[in-house]
């Protein structure tokens, strides 16, 4: 029986635009033959459609984008647009109203490839960072703007709700992962209040997975340890600060930015989950073909293992696998992300072909 995939697609700035495409041509490549047909809605949301409008995303954007199977969106961010602007009111807006509270985030470093660790070892974890509360949740404001007098608050909030359901998640995700091993990430020894709250549920939740190894790290050590000893980390929990920071250096250490997928899940379904690279709208290289789109494919690959096409899921990321391969064995420039010998659309290219 033919099913549908309906997938509402957000390309948004920059090289978001340049990558979305070779997810697309990745996923049509993998669904070729199969029950599965790809039904895509592109949506004209980003720095173009405020500039026309002055919109980020309109409350009827919003109900549209509730009825689709799954959301794949580029990047967002523009220099031409107030900091914020977008990211806020576009980005945030649709990870809290679709209540994505998992924001998934695997770091795995491929044989060969580029790393400024000296001995990286096998890194192969998995960031649960918290999508909804924290330092992002707008609970803020500024007094006496501009005067010498400013005050700007930002402050972080933690729900028992909240951290709950997140901590619940990744002790389900160690669980099922052969190392079984789970690190709580915070700054306990100063965030005493949100700290406590989350070692607490960690603690608490800990009893019921006896089989899985808890430990904690600050997360200034935290960030020691993912250059000196990455090998160390399994599942990592995380609030949705540290979890962003965390990201962009577990990219980093593991080829580059350029390849780092994420997710930002509903995990009970009752909205649609919203796939992404970490990376963001790179204005520095955008336009000229020079974005690396393995992280926008590898977050495709991550869409169909959600969407219970485990196998199609696989068949990506073993062509992912393949490429990355043949970048490792080549002369070593193609290996990371910092020097492309191929352009943007050229990877996309081999990663489908390899699909057949
Ligand atoms: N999820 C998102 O939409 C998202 C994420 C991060 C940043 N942003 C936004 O993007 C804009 C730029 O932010 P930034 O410069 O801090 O971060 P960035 O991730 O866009 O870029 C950081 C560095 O990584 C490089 N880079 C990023 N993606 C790459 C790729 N696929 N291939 C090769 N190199 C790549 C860039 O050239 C740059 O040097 C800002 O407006 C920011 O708010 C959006
Ligand atoms: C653009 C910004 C809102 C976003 C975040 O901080 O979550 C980005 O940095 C990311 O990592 O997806
Ligand atoms: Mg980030």
């Amino acid at each position: 029986m033919t099913q549908t995939l309906n997938l509402a697609v957000i390309p948004g700035d920059g090289i978001g635009q340049e990558v979305v495409p070779e997810g697309l041509k990745v996923l049509s490549a993998a669904l070729a033959g199969s029950e599965v047909t790809v039904a895509t809605t592109s949506f004209d949301l980003g720095a173009a459609r405020w500039h026309r409008t002055g919109e980020t995303l309109t409350d009827a954007d919003l109900e549209s984008l509730k009825t689709f199977d799954a959301i794949l969106l580029g990047a967002v961010g523009d220099p031409s647009v107030p900091s914020g602007v977008l990211e806020r009111g576009l980005l945030l807006r649709l990870r809290f109203e679709l209540d994505q509270y998992v924001n998934l985030r695997p770091s795995l470093l491929y044989p060969g490839v580029p790393t400024p660790l000296a001995a990286p070892g096998a890194i192969d974890f998995v960031v649960v960072r918290e999508g909804t509360e924290g330092l992002y949740a707008g609970n803020g404001g500024t007094v006496r703007e501009g005067t010498p007098h400013e005050i700007a608050t930002e402050v972080s909030v933690n729900t028992a709700f909240g951290v709950e359901r997140v901590v619940r998640y990744a002790f389900a995700k160690a669980a099922a992962r052969p190392a079984h091993h789970l690190t709580l990430v915070h700054k306990t020894n100063v965030l005493v209040n949100a700290g406590g709250l989350w070692k607490r549920t960690v603690d608490r939740i800990a009893q019921e997975y006896p089989q899985v190894r808890v430990d904690y790290s600050h997360v200034d050590a935290a960030t020691i340890y993912m250059v000196t000893d990455p090998g160390r980390f399994d599942v990592i929990v995380t609030d949705n600060l540290f979890g962003d920071i965390l990201t962009d250096e577990a990219g980093a250490i593991t080829g580059g930015i350029g390849l780092a997928a994420s997710g930002n899940i509903n995990p009970e379904g009752a909205y649609p989950s919203m796939f992404e690279p970490v990376h963001g709208s790179a204005p520095d290289i955008a336009g000229r073909g020079l974005a690396d789109p393995t992280a926008t494919i590898a977050s495709v690959a991550l869409m169909l293992d959600h969407l219970g096409y485990a196998r199609e899921a696989r068949r990506v990321q073993d062509a992912i696998s393949q490429d990355m391969a043949e970048r490792a064995a080549g002369d070593g420039t193609d290996a990371g992300t910092s020097v492309l010998r191929r352009s943007t659309a050229a990877i996309g290219d081999a990663i489908a072909q390899r699909l057949g």
